[in-house]
This record gives structure tokens, sequence and C-alpha cells, in this order.
């Protein structure tokens, strides 16, 4: 019998996880893991309400749940990590540092380990081919997560169980409510890890504070107003620019200048690229061409999480990987990441960095 970790953060995929994993005659050790802080100011009290409906579900089922405390471990990796890239004029992702080094790194370091797999809520799915395990896409395309998880390397994968990967949300809200599950009636989560529960900017401002520069229209030179610091904003952004008369759209970032750059228009120019070159590109299971031929190798890629797959094509350029759209791409934002899939989006084959 495999002996299984399970992810249980309260919400209702983890917990219809679970319920499935009782079904199949498994009983799972349930973990909870911490990583908001105990500071009010920025987790109000969503934590103690996730534990409560985690312990719910464990009692149901006559599991034992354990909590697990990485909030040290959270914040000098993957708030360090948001910090020093959005101060360099980055976009950063912590969602998907928060996989890599925290669910699939300290947790596996601290008590992972001890088990056959570690089973999650994530929409996304695994598949052994020529005997190594590769990361594949959910069936539910509006749920897939598997552009968080690009990160994760060759051993994390093949320990990991997703079994909702092969369901679509609809029908893991009515398991869960069929199974009368605690969390059957929650609202979904609303992306990064912690910094989905508090304000992004006030994070960001406790950090770097304020340094007012100006607003600038790219095609005509013109000063249109004020922003108190490049580190608010990113390239693509259209709300919370303060301008009237937009749409607005934030297309250039001097870091040096500490000067915004915007052009309006609901359809701009400027507002798109069809390339992008990858820093430190990392491959989950391996790299599977050996070679790159000349007009590249045809994949599918994302730049944000979107449902859609876009289609273009990668090309090795020594140590960096480039890569071509085959549609003009909206807001290319250095630091967040390039995710290849295959070109029937079966397979997440890894992820780079967007560099400047
Ligand atoms: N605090 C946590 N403790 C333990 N596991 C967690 C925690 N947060 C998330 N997870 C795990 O990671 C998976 C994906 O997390 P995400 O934040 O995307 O939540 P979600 O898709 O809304 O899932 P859920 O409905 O289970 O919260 C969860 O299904 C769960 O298995």
């Amino acid at each position: 019998m495999k002996n299984i970790a399970t992810l249980l953060s309260g919400g209702v995929d983890s917990s219809v996880v679970v319920h499935l994993l009782c079904e199949q005659g498994f009983k799972p050790d349930l973990f909870y893991i911490k990583i908001g802080m105990d500071d009010k100011e920025y987790m109000g009290c969503s934590a103690e309400e996730d534990i409560e409906l985690a312990q719910a579900t464990a009692r149901k089922y006559g599991l034992t749940l354990d909590v697990i405390d990485l909030q040290q471990e959270y914040w000098d990796s993957v708030v360090k990590y948001t910090i020093e890239k959005v101060s360099k004029g980055y976009t950063p992702n912590p969602d998907v540092m928060c996989n890599k080094l925290i669910k699939f790194g300290c947790f596996e370091e601290k008590v992972g380990y001890q088990y056959d797999f570690t089973a999650t809520g994530h929409y996304a799915s695994t598949h052994c081919i020529d005997d190594q395990t590769w990361l594949g896409t959910a069936k539910d395309p509006l749920k897939d997560q598997t552009d968080f998880l690009a990160q994760i390397d060759k051993l994390q994968v093949s320990k990991l169980m997703f079994p909702l990967g092969n369901l679509m949300k609809h029908e893991v809200r009515d398991i869960a409510l069929n199974a009368k599950l605690p969390s059957a009636k929650r609202k979904d989560s609303q992306g990064i890890c912690f910094l989905g529960k508090i304000n992004y900017n006030d994070f960001v401002k406790r950090f770097l504070g304020e340094k007012e520069g100006p607003i600038i229209e790219l095609e005509t030179g013109k000063i249109l107003g004020k922003h108190k610091g490049f580190w608010f904003h990113t390239i693509g952004q259209r709300k919370g620019i303060g301008l009237a008369g937009g749409p607005w759209y934030v297309v250039k970032k001097d870091i040096q200048e500490n000067t915004i750059y915007v052009s309006r228009g609901f359809d701009v120019e400027t507002q798109y690229g069809d390339h992008f070159t990858m820093n430190d590109f990392h491959f989950i299971t391996a790299n599977p061409w050996k070679e790159f031929p000349k007009e590249g190798v045809e994949i599918k890629f994302k730049i944000r999480h979107t449902p859609e797959y876009s289609p273009g094509y990668l090309f090795q350029k020594g140590t960096q990987y480039l890569l071509r759209s085959k549609e003009n791409l909206q807001g290319i934002a250095p630091g967040q990441f390039g995710v290849i899939y295959d070109k029937d989006a079966k397979i997440c084959i890894g992820s780079g960095e967007i560099s400047f």
C-alpha cells in the first residue's frame, strides 16, 4: 500500500483529493503548511479559518492533520526572491517559487521524504514516458496550474500525485457537495500563496517604500503624471496607473531614471512583441530535443496564467533560449516565466525567466 502525504489547504480542491484517496482505499496523512506571518496586518485571520476547515476534513475521514510551520523558510526564500526581483524592475512569480522551494522543497526535506508520494489539489497530471515521469497539463484548461509548477525538478515530479488532473472544476465541486465536505461551499482562492490575501502594493511598499517619478507618454515624450515608484508597475499593466482619458498601458520602464512609459489605446503596437529570451532555462524532467533545428522547435507556451496556450518556436542560443511567437503577445514582462509545452500542450517541458 502506498504511503501518501497530502497537502491540505482547507480549500475545496485539496479536500476533494482527500475524499478521492480515501475512496480508493488509501489512508493519507494530512499536512497544512503555515506560510503567512502571524502578523494580523498581513494575514487577517484566514489561516485560522483554513486550519479549522482542514481539521474538520481530517476528522470526517478519521485521518491525522499536522500543521507544518514553514513561515521563516517562506520569508527567507519566496519573499526575499519577490522583493529582490521587484526592486530590480522584474515581475516576479511567487507562486512558482512557493511550489519549487516550499510545498515541494522544504516540506519534502522536513516531512515528505518519509512518504512514497505527496498528493495535492493542483490541476496538473503526471505521465510516465520511457521510464521517466513528466509533468502533464490538466483536463480543465481554465484551471490548469502547470505554469505554477514549471520550476519543479525531476525528483519532485516523480513523487507527486495530482488526483484532480483528470477532472473539470465543476466535477470537483459536485464531488465536494455530494460528499458534504466541510469546505464544499468555499470560494476559490485567488492565486498567489499568501500575497493573494494581502494587498500586493502595501506589501511592496513596506519593503521598498515610495519614490516619485514621472509617467511619460512613449510616443510624444509628454509627462502625463507621477507614479510612486517603478516597483508598483509592470509591463502590460492597465489598471491602477491613475491617468484619465485611457486606456493607458505601461509599455516600458526605465529603472535607473525611475520613469514609467505608457501608451494609449486599445490596440497600440507598442504593447506588443513577438519574441523574448529566457535565462537559466529549466527542463523539468529532461530536454526532449537533442538538437534544435535552424527553424526552431514547434511548441506551445504561456507567459502568464491564462487558459490559452500560445503557439511558437523555441531556439537555443548558447546558454539562452529564444522564443518566437506565431502571434503578437501583449505585455511581455521581464521576470515572468516563459513556460514551454510540447506542440499539443500535453506535457509541460520547463520554464525560464524572461530577461530584459
Ligand atoms: N497552506 C497550505 N497547506 C498545505 N497545502 C496547501 C496549502 N496551500 C495550498 N496547498 C496545496 O497546494 C494546492 C494548490 O494550491 P492553490 O493555492 O492553488 O489552491 P487551490 O487550487 O485553491 O486549492 P484548494 O481549493 O485546495 O485551496 C492545494 O490544492 C493544496 O494541495
